[in-house]
């Protein structure tokens, strides 16, 4: 199967524990890799025989940016469910940087992949 990405999708939203983190908002910064057959669209160059990147992203910032959960690992979970919802992907890796997060680390989150390619 072929691969549709998305690359340093960054996002600000209220993600965390802390009292703080439940107050001000944090960039999380999405790599997502979508499996999508793109022969149909190499063959006929239309953009509606193809999982359109543009549209994913909209959906994707207007998630994230509206939702507020606590752990990286429940907010990674609900956007692969909505993409693979929404958009009919069979699998999706999704890589969520919360950058910043530790002190003394560069990048710090949670790396899944969901479904069948
Ligand atoms: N496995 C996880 N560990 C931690 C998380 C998390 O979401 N998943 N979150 C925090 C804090 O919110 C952190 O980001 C602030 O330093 C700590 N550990």
């Amino acid at each position: 199967m072929d691969i549709i990405f998305l690359g340093g999708l960054k996002i600000d939203t209220i993600i965390g524990i802390y009292d703080w983190e439940r107050k001000t908002k944090q960039t999380v910064i999405l790599d997502i890799e979508m499996a999508h057959d793109i022969q149909k669209a190499a063959a006929t160059d239309d953009i509606e025989n193809t999982l359109d990147y543009k549209a994913v992203s909209q959906h994707v910032i207007s998630f994230v940016e509206q939702s507020n959960f606590f752990l990286v690992e429940k907010l990674a979970e609900e956007i692969i469910s909505t993409i693979r919802k929404e958009f009919k992907v069979p699998w999706v890796k999704l890589t969520l940087n919360k950058k910043g997060a530790i002190s003394g680390a560069s990048d710090v989150g949670i790396i899944i992949e969901r479904g069948v390619k």
